[in-house]
């Protein structure tokens, strides 16, 4: 491997990682970057035919792990209840192709399973300074833990899966300092939903963003990957936080993290991981946390966000033509009118869940809400655990039994409405409050509507009916 770094000054996470991976460097500006970790899931399954197609195998099938996420159902465990037959076959070659290479398959049945980027950091796979893809966007998650990880596409996992390798142009490297206390009843989601509405859906394109400051370093392990699952949101390549106490106490124990006297020199090589002072970035953002109230989105992208407390924005006060109109008609796709306030708004169904919002914590965050209440009359209420070992975890704790009596339904894990391609979906016209991470035209399902929120917010949402501030539930207790 290249080794450049011993003349160099102030160094960023970035500059570390990518040095110590760079196998070749082209004249174009491309390098040639060894990858440690690579994940597939249901949806990878034709990059295999790649491979076959040119008579080759998969080189290192002990970097590569596949969960089945995307199609498979969440009413039942069983491959039956698969009835849909390219659904069933996407699932069956990813178990027959990862079977065969000799790569480990968290399948559906198999305790771990569970969505790619809930699975990863649960086993300990996603570990501090390694090259981490996916052929899925959301492959930034696992950047929490001070690894490079993005999404990659169909040709690309093709390449990883023959070479282990992947030519890749380094990125620009933005901070975004996040300083101060979150105020009571605001989350790491409310966190990236105020800085995607304040920098934009293409505000940090090109780059890879390193999250840092107090609010960052008090945030806990699950609430890190909420913000960096969500950096593509905002345009970014991929989303890393140094590693620090907190992540080292996550992953120790964890089944694949380093065990022994290797946990205690992968630790000691960890604590170098971050951004030498004096290091420059190409762009820098603060945000102020006590500022922050929880978020709600009112439109169809993720930028289209306001406090809870605020109202449906005018387009008429927008900025250029070009948002004024994109802003138009995003209201009438979602069937809102400018000036109407927030928590007048009343919704259908809501879906806690997804690799943003569906581990342990979220589902205690949505439990400590609904504890006591009920589900709202007419509305449907949905815990999709992000994995197998959550829903278990969540189990153990009584969680499940919290969310039924309150009139939720308590799903297996899986993608699920998230995306909706496993056939989980809103109906047209009906309004879901998410805790996913897109809220794009038909993204739930045909005309459905969706408001994305935190955990703790689409608890609130389903016990009252109607987006609320879930501050005013936690004050009466
Ligand atoms: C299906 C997959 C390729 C896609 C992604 O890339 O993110 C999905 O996970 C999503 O969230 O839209
Ligand atoms: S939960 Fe949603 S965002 Fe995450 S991988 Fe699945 S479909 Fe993509």
């Amino acid at each position: 491997m290249v080794d450049d770094a011993a003349d160099h000054g102030p160094r960023t996470l970035l500059d570390k990682i990518w040095d110590r991976h760079r196998i070749l460097a082209r004249e174009d500006g491309q390098d040639l970057l060894f990858i440690d970790r690579h994940f597939i899931h249901d949806v990878t399954a034709p990059a295999f035919e790649i491979l076959r197609a040119r008579g080759l195998k998969p080189h290192a099938p002990a970097r590569t792990f596949g969960t089945a996420d995307h199609y498979v159902p969440t009413h039942s465990r069983d491959m039956s209840a698969v009835n849909h037959p390219e659904r069933r076959t996407m699932i069956e070659a990813l178990t027959r192709d990862a079977g065969e290479a000799g790569i480990e398959m968290f399948g559906l049945g198999d305790p771990r399973q569970g969505i790619v980027h809930v699975v990863g950091p649960e086993q300990g796979l996603s570990l501090p300074g390694m090259t981490i893809v996916c052929a899925d966007s959301h492959t930034s998650t696992h950047g929490a833990f001070g690894a490079l990880a993005f999404g990659i596409g169909a040709t690309e996992v093709g390449h990883v899966l023959a070479t282990q390798s992947l030519w890749q142009r380094k990125p620009q490297w933005m901070r975004v300092l996040i300083e101060g206390r979150l105020p009571e009843g605001v989350t790491a989601k409310d966190v990236v939903l105020a800085l995607i509405a304040n920098i934009g859906v293409a505000g940090a394109a090109g780059h890879a963003i390193e999250y840092a400051g107090s609010t960052i370093a008090a945030l806990s392990m699950e609430g890190r990957l909420t913000i960096c699952n969500m950096t593509i949101e905002a345009g970014g390549r991929a989303g890393v936080i140094a590693p620090d106490e907190t992540t080292f106490a996550y992953l120790q124990g964890r089944p694949h993290a380093p065990q022994g006297a290797d946990w205690k020199r992968a630790v000691a090589q960890w604590r170098g991981l971050h951004s030498d002072p004096g290091a420059v970035f190409s762009r820098e953002v603060v945000l102020d946390a006590s500022a922050i109230a929880p978020m709600v989105t009112w439109g169809t992208t993720p930028e289209d966000a306001s406090p809870i407390d605020g109202r449906v924005p005018d387009p008429a006060a927008a900025a250029t033509a070009e948002r004024r109109e994109a802003m138009g008609r995003a209201l009438a796709y979602m069937g809102l009118s400018p000036g109407t306030a927030l928590e007048e708004v009343a919704i259908d169904r809501v879906f806690i869940g997804s690799c943003t919002n569906g581990r342990i914590e979220d589902l205690r965050a949505a439990a400590a809400v609904v504890q006591g209440r009920k589900v709202a009359e007419g509305v449907e209420a949905w815990v999709v655990p992000g994995s197998g070992l959550v829903r278990a975890q969540a189990e153990a704790e009584g969680l499940d039994k919290v969310f039924v009596r309150a009139g939720f339904e308590w799903r297996f894990a899986g993608c699920s409405m998230c995306l909706s391609t496993n056939g989980d979906t809103v109906a047209p016209g009906e309004r879901c409050a998410s805790t996913s991470n897109r809220n794009f035209v038909g993204r739930q399902g045909p005309g459905a509507r969706t408001h994305l929120m935190s955990p703790a917010m689409a608890a609130a949402a389903a016990v009252t009916g109607r987006l609320s501030d879930v501050r005013r539930l936690m004050a009466k207790g």
